[in-house]
């Protein structure tokens, strides 16, 4: 923490910078030690000043002396910690301390990078390097320590910070409204410039960290313009890792070297967007649907806590939240936050050892720390625990701006400045409430915290119960004077407000770490009795009951283990470490594996359901977390917490009902897809067989016509017989000569009777074809008689042969003598038969040819 000569030294060079929005031209003098991964940023210098009023005045060259790779400094190793600032000595109050919200910002967190492993934590990282005097001035003064990061530029800056030893911040007269008085000059406890992350971190945020660590609630915010580098100095960026990466790398550094303490995290994540608080780490329908809401004491539900056992599992909260936060592209930012946002760090500790059957290990001890004597001797005297319970707020608001090209982005930042409005008027009453109390004015000023929902959740910091730090960060362009000037009128009116914060330190049953060592304690008692009953109960047992009896208590000691693991200690943070470098588990199992293989597999499943175990633990304690109300609670709040209930429910089941909805439509739209596909099929083929239907009765009709021609065919063919017999009578009759007797009658030849029956028949045929033809020209009994009557054979041909004998037998020739005489009714038939029996056959009128 404390600003040293070398830290200043550092500072003090050039410093590369390319901001994303063309803010001006010029460049300063460019760094030539900027890391590679800055090449995109344009170079500028700037001189900074880390140093602080006291520090300077006390220990010009200390903590920050101590970078990567620096021994501890003898009076770490003392074993005297630094105490925190404005740490009031008086261990084991009682007083109520409640969380408070926090914000950060994590959008430019790339935790791969940032959140190095605790053991690879540099010396110079751990908080036992913060200076002391300076921590103790801090605290001393219950003040807010406030700091102004001025962003580097490539252009003229409107700010001299260097007038008086970096700690002040004047603007250049050419750039005042008016001439006739001289600018005023702002004092802060830190003025501060550059790229460079670390030296921010180590001036204004370590201290508050180790704080929250030792028990005081914490809160380090970032205020200022839009674009003016807040999220950069919270999260950082790859290269230069913001407060937020920074915090947590130390908060698990501090938990390694606190041997005497054990440890039980969680954090949670919400941004404030538009007026309404969203949980970043709940799924977004969720926490769309059922909004954070501020209860009394600025405790939010509902709130989603995830307990975390290691740098990896902060890292993979954060990721998450980041990917739920709202951000966008501004006229002044290309990813501009557009919601304040908190990650909450709850920190519950007490002393190892005694009733939990641990001994202290000898581990190290954090360099500069003593280990803190929980609940004091009055807590100890009567022989309980005490537990600490401390938040770490990180928060990262949204810029004040003004009006944008963007209609959306407006009226985002209507909502974002009406609470960076009522921030300040809240800052602006504490500071003259602060005042009063020192002339010790009795009547207070009404502090509207209930204004917006940013001043509700800070209540309980800036009512003076935590540490705070404020980052005020301006952009150094002239055209950025005015917003510039407003921040430095909101630090310098914070930096008035009173803090008295104090240390949650009691016997709290109501903490989870309690919580968790009872829970470890009992299920440890039951598993000792169980295997001292073990021997006798096994032999009464049968094979199947021990079988169940062994599977119970390796459950009880899987419990037992994963709750263990919950709760950090120096130790365990080193085999969490352990953990996270085992290799992935094998989808499949090799039965060629090696051993060592085959216990690496091992060791990845137990692995995996641990994890699981803590996500199910985590849940748990979100769900205990809720709040409890006592049977004898008024039937009001019973009726108001069970009305929020059957809204969340109804929410809930509005949510459900939409997934089913979405799921439902594809489903009815295939449905009524087929289904229009198979009515034009349906109806096409009905068409076609209304249209044979058609055709089949039709058909029908013309198979009954041709039935009766048929038989009419028939008739004539039996008429044609009976006068062929009645002719065969009458060539054999009588014995009598008569003229017809002498006639020999010739068998029928192909140009005969024969040919001429056949001819007629065919000419019927012909006839009935024409006919049907006329009725229908495409009448299928058409073709069909056509083709039936090619196929059908004449009359004559139908005749049995027997029968043409007879005929054969009654040829006859045609003589001169006997030769017919051309008739009428000869005639009638004689037009197409020329032959002699066709003619006679014509002088029958009944038979129609
Ligand atoms: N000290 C700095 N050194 C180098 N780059 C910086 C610095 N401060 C800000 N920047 C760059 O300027 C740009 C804007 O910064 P940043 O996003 O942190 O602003 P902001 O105040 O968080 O804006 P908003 O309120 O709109 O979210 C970023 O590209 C960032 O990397």
């Amino acid at each position: 923490m404390t600003s040293s000569s070398s830290s200043t030294t550092k500072l003090t060079r050039s410093v590369p910078f390319t901001p994303k929005r063309p803010l001006s031209s010029a460049s300063e003098l460019p760094r030539a030690t900027t890391p590679s991964a800055l090449n995109s940023i344009k170079k500028f210098k700037a001189t900074v000043s880390s140093e602080s009023r006291l520090r300077t005045a006390a220990k010009p060259k200390s903590a920050l002396s101590g970078i990567p790779g620096s021994p501890p400094k003898k009076s770490a190793l003392d074993g005297n910690r630094p105490k925190t600032p404005g740490t009031p000595r008086r261990g084991g109050a009682e007083s109520p301390m409640f969380i408070a919200s926090s914000e950060m910002d994590v959008s430019r967190v790339d935790p791969e990078e940032v959140l190095i492993d605790y053991q690879t934590v540099e010396p110079g990282d751990v908080s036992g390097e913060v200076d002391e005097s300076l921590l103790n001035d801090y605290g001393r003064e219950d003040k807010v320590l406030v700091s102004v990061r001025i962003r580097p530029t490539n252009s003229h800056s409107a700010w001299d910070r260097s007038a008086t030893m970096n700690r002040s911040v004047k603007l250049q007269p050419q750039y005042a409204k008016s001439t006739a008085t001289p600018p005023q000059e702002f004092h802060f406890d830190e003025v501060l410039t550059g790229s460079e992350n670390k030296p921010i971190y180590n001036a204004v945020a370590r201290s508050h960290v180790c704080a929250a660590m030792d028990g005081y609630n914490s809160v380090i915010f970032a205020y200022g313009q839009t674009a003016s580098g807040k999220t950069f100095t919270l999260s950082g960026s790859e290269e230069q890792p913001g407060i937020i990466p920074r915090a947590m790398k130390d908060v698990f550094a501090y938990i390694r070297r606190t041997s005497t303490r054990e440890y039980l995290l969680r954090c949670s994540y919400i941004e404030i967007y538009n007026e309404t608080i969203y949980d970043l780490l709940a799924s977004p329908s969720s926490s769309a649907a059922q909004p954070v809401q501020i209860h009394g004491n600025g405790i939010m539900l509902p709130l989603r806590e995830e307990v975390v056992t290691s740098l990896k599992s902060v890292k993979e909260v954060l990721e998450r939240g980041e990917g739920n936060r709202r951000t966008a592209s501004t006229d002044w930012n290309e990813r501009s936050s557009r919601s304040h946002s908190v990650f909450r760090l709850v920190i519950e500790s007490r002393e190892r050892g005694g009733d939990e059957g641990e001994s202290a290990p000898s581990g190290r001890q954090t360099p500069g720390f003593r280990p803190p004597t929980p609940g004091g001797p009055r807590l100890q005297a009567r022989g309980g625990k005490s537990v600490q319970t401390s938040v770490l707020s990180l928060i990262d608001l949204a810029g004040s701006e003004k009006a944008t090209s963007d209609k959306e982005r407006t009226r985002e930042g209507k909502y974002i400045n009406t609470s960076l409005l009522t921030l300040g008027s809240v800052i602006g009453t504490l500071a003259e409430n602060a005042a009063k109390n020192k002339k010790l004015v009795v009547l207070y000023d009404h502090v509207p915290y209930r204004n917006s929902k940013l001043t509700r959740m800070l209540q309980p910091s800036l009512s003076g119960n935590a540490r705070i730090s404020v980052i005020c960060t301006i952009n150094p362009d002239p055209n950025a004077v005015t917003e510039s000037t407003s921040t430095l009128l909101f630090a310098q009116r914070i930096k008035k407000v009173q803090l008295n914060a104090k240390k949650k330190e009691v016997l709290d049953t109501d903490a989870l770490i309690e919580r968790y060592r009872k829970e470890i304690e009992d299920l440890k008692n039951k598993l000792s009795e169980r295997e001292a009953e073990a021997p006798v109960r096994n032999r009464r047992l049968s094979a199947r009951e021990q079988l169940d009896e062994s599977k119970a208590m390796k459950d009880l000691n899987s419990r037992i283990q994963q709750l263990t693991k919950l709760i950090l200690t120096s130790q365990t943070v080193d085999e969490t470490k352990g953990d996270e470098s085992r290799p992935a588990s094998p989808s499949k199992v090799d039965f060629d594996m090696s051993p060592y293989q085959l216990q690496q597999e091992l060791l990845a499943a137990h692995r995996q359901l641990e994890s699981q175990a803590t996500q199910i633990l985590s849940l748990e304690a979100t769900l205990l977390a809720r709040p409890e109300l006592p049977p004898d609670a008024p039937e009001s709040e019973k009726d108001k917490l069970i009305g929020e209930q059957s809204k969340t429910i109804r929410e809930l089941e509005i949510v459900v009902r939409g997934y089913e909805d979405n799921l439902g439509e594809p489903l009815r739209a295939v449905r009524e897809d087929v289904e229009r596909e198979w009515m034009e099929k349906l109806e096409v083929e009905t068409k076609k067989r209304e249209e044979k239907e058609v055709w089949a009765a039709e058909l029908v009709k013309q198979v009954e016509k041709e039935k009766k021609l048929r038989m009419k065919l028939e008739e004539e063919r039996r008429a044609l017989a009976a006068f062929v017999s009645k002719f065969d009578a009458l060539g054999l009759g009588g014995g009598s000569v008569s003229p017809v007797s002498k006639v020999r009658l010739p068998k029928p030849t192909p140009g005969g009777a024969t040919t001429a029956f056949a001819e007629r028949q065919q000419s019927r045929v012909s006839n009935l074809n024409v006919a049907i033809a006329e009725e229908d020209e495409y009448s299928p009994v058409r073709i069909d008689l056509l083709s039936r009557a090619k196929a059908q054979p004449s009359l004559l041909e139908q005749m049995p042969e027997d029968e043409w004998s007879v005929i054969e037998d009654m040829s006859f020739e045609m003589t001169d003598v006997v030769k017919p005489k051309p008739s009428k009714a000869i005639g009638f038939i004689g037009r197409r038969a020329g032959s002699p029996v066709k003619e006679m056959l014509g002088q029958k009128e009944n038979i129609p040819l």
